[in-house]
C-alpha cells in the first residue's frame, strides 16, 4: 500500500496532501518505533512488511534518518510506522523536552541533504503528541540498562505530552534465550522499567495501576511487553497485538468473530492479512500461539501452492481501483455468493480453480495491464509501503498483493490429533482461519453459510467506516 501523497516534516507529520487519493481520509493511527542502535528495528519492519528473510537482516545498515512508512491491508487498516533512528541522541542535557542533537554524530552528515533535520533535532514533542503508540525495542541479548534508561525518559514525556499513548515493550532477540531465561529477562526489565516510573514521580508507585492489563484511567501509563524474535512468529503476534489495540472496529470484529464461534462450533478464528501476516482481530479466548503459527504455515501453503498451481482468475483481469468496489460487487450481485457455492466445492476438493487469462507479468508477478491503469501502490487496498516524495526520509519497497488469493481462495486442512484448520477468504487481503474440531466440518454447510453472512458484515462495517472518515462531498449544484 502505499499513499504517495504525503510528505513528513521534520517531526514526520503530513505536511502536504493532494486531493484526490482516499486514504487521505482514512484515519491512519501513528507507531513511533524506537529503541538504541542495532536493536532490531529495520530488521522488523523488513521481516513482516517486505517479507525479507530473517537471516538477510543481518546485512542491513544502520538507518542514519527518521524513516516513515505508510501500510494499509485491505480498506480495512491504515497505519504508519515512523522508525526513529537508534544512534541519534534523543534527548540532550538540559533540555529534556526536544532532541537538539544527533549525539556528535553531525559531521557525519555534513553533506547529507537530511542535515537539517538531523542537526535541527527531531521534534521530540510533536512526534509523541501525534502518535498513537510506542513500540520500544530492548535487545535482550544485550546490556539493557541503557536502553531501560531512554525508554523511561520517553514514557515520562509522553506522559506529559499525550497520555493516551500506548508503550509496547518488544523484548527483542530473545531467540538465542532459554525458556527460564525469557521469563526472569521479561520480569527484571518489567521491575527495572517500573522502578525508574516510580522513582520520576517521587516514591509513588505509577505502576499499581499500570500495566500489562492496562486500566481506563487516562492518567495511567499504559505499557505492555513482549518476547519477540524475528526467527520465529513471535514476531507477528506481537505487531498484530499493537495493531488490533489501534483498530477502531476491533471491539466489533471481536464480537462477530464470538458469534462465529458459538454459532459453527469452531474453536477459534482469526482475521489475518494475508500479506503481512498480521491479524488484525481474533475471537476473544486466549491466542494459542501454536495455532497462530499453524495459521500463518496455512497462508504461505496457500499462497504457495496457488502460485504453483493456480492460474490468475479471469475477474482478477479488471483493474483493481479499490476494495470497496469489489465489496459492493460481492454484496450486489448473487453471481457472486453463487461463486461462494463453487468454493464449498472447491474445499472439499482441495482445487486452486482459477481460471486462465492472457496476462503480461512484470518480474512481481503483477499484470501489466493493472500497473498500467492502477498501480499497486496508489491502491488503498495493498499492502506494499510506499516511498513518499521526500525519499531521503521514506523507506519503500514493492511487494504487491498476492495476484493469486482471490474469492475462490479456500482450503481445509486436517491436523492429527482431531483438529482441522479452515481457511476463506474475505477480500483481496484478508483472510479468516478458524481453528475447529474434526467433527464440526460435518455441518461444514452450516459454517460456510455463516462464514459468508460474516464476510458480508465485516465488509459493510469497513464500508460504513470509510463513509464515516471521508469528507462530506459538496453539494453538486454549488459552483466553487
Ligand atoms: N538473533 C537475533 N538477531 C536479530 C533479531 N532482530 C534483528 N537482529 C539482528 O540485529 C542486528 C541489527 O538489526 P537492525 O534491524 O539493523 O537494527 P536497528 O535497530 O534498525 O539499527 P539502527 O538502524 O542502527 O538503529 C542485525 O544484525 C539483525 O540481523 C532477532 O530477533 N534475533
Amino acid at each position: 500500500m502505499i499513499d504517495s501523497s504525503s510528505t513528513i516534516n521534520d517531526s514526520g507529520g503530513d505536511t502536504s496532501h493532494t486531493p484526490n487519493i482516499n486514504m487521505n481520509s482514512v484515519i491512519r493511527p501513528r507507531i513511533l518505533l524506537t529503541g538504541l542502535r542495532r536493536s532490531g528495528k529495520t530488521s522488523i519492519q523488513r521481516v513482516i512488511f517486505t517479507k525479507m528473510q530473517p537471516s538477510q537482516t543481518q546485512f542491513l545498515e544502520s538507518t542514519p534518518h527518521l524513516t516513515m512508512n505508510q501500510f494499509s491491508c485491505g480498506s480495512f487498516i491504515s497505519f504508519q510506522v515512523q522508525e526513529l533512528p537508534g544512534q541519534l541522541q534523543v534527548f540532550t542535557s538540559g533540555h529534556n523536552s526536544g532532541i537538539e542533537g544527533n549525539g556528535g554524530q553531525a559531521s557525519s552528515y555534513d553533506d547529507d541533504p537530511m542535515q537539517s533535520i538531523i542537526s535541527g533535532g527531531y521534534d521530540m514533542e510533536r512526534l509523541l503528541k501525534r502518535c498513537n503508540a510506542v513500540v520500544y525495542i530492548i535487545d535482550a541479548q544485550d546490556d539493557y540498562s541503557e536502553s531501560i534508561l531512554r525508554l523511561n525518559t520517553i514514557i515520562q514525556l509522553g506522559k506529559r505530552l499525550n497520555p493516551r499513548i500506548r508503550y509496547e515493550v518488544f523484548i527483542h532477540k530473545v531467540d538465542q534465550l532459554s525458556d527460564e531465561a525469557k521469563i526472569e529477562t521479561q520480569r527484571d526489565i518489567h521491575n527495572q522499567v517500573r522502578d525508574r516510573s516510580a522513582d520520576h514521580v517521587g516514591g509513588m508507585d505509577l505502576w499499581s495501576s499500570t500495566s500489562i492489563t492496562p486500566n481506563s484511567n487516562p492518567q495511567d501509563i499504559l505499557i505492555n511487553f513482549h518476547l519477540t524474535s524475528i526467527y520465529d512468529h513471535s514476531i507477528f503476534e506481537a505487531f498484530s497485538k499493537v495493531i488490533q489495540k489501534l483498530i477502531p472496529q476491533f471491539g466489533h470484529l471481536e464480537r462477530l468473530l464470538n458469534l462465529l464461534l458459538s454459532t459453527s462450533n469452531i474453536e477459534q478464528a482469526f482475521l489475518f492479512d494475508v500479506q503481512t501476516k498480521i491479524s488484525i482481530a481474533t475471537d476473544s479466548s486466549p491466542t494459542d500461539m501454536q495455532m497462530y503459527e499453524l495459521c500463518c504455515d496455512m497462508i504461505d501453503l496457500l499462497i504457495n501452492m496457488s502460485e504453483i498451481y493456480g492460474k490468475p482468475n479471469k475477474n482478477n483481469a479488471r483493474t483493481i481501483q479499490d476494495d470497496d468496489d469489489d465489496d459492493e460487487e460481492y454484496i450486489n450481485e448473487r453471481g457472486n455468493l453463487n461463486d461462494d457455492d463453487d468454493d464449498d466445492e472447491n474445499e472439499h476438493h482441495h482445487e486452486w480453480n482459477i481460471e486462465s487469462q492472457n496476462e503480461t507479468y512484470n518480474e512481481n508477478n503483477v499484470p501489466l495491464n493493472e500497473i498500467r491503469s492502477n498501480s499497486y501502490v496508489n491502491s488503498p487496498l495493498s499492502t506494499t509501503p510506499v516511498i513518499n516524495h521526500r525519499s531521503a526520509m521514506i523507506e519503500t519497497t514493492s511487494e504487491p498483493a498476492s495476484a493469486v488469493f482471490d474469492s475462490m481462495s479456500s482450503s481445509v486442512i486436517k491436523l492429527t490429533g482431531g483438529r482441522a484448520l479452515y481457511l476463506k477468504e474475505i477480500n483481496r487481503h484478508l483472510a479468516l482461519i478458524c481453528i475447529l474440531r474434526e467433527e464440526a466440518l460435518t455441518r461444514q454447510a452450516l459454517i460456510d453459510y455463516n462464514v459468508r453472512q460474516l464476510k458480508k458484515s465485516i465488509i459493510k462495517l469497513f464500508r460504513l467506516n470509510n463513509q464515516l472518515s471521508r469528507p462530506p462531498m459538496p453539494p453538486s449544484n454549488i459552483v466553487q
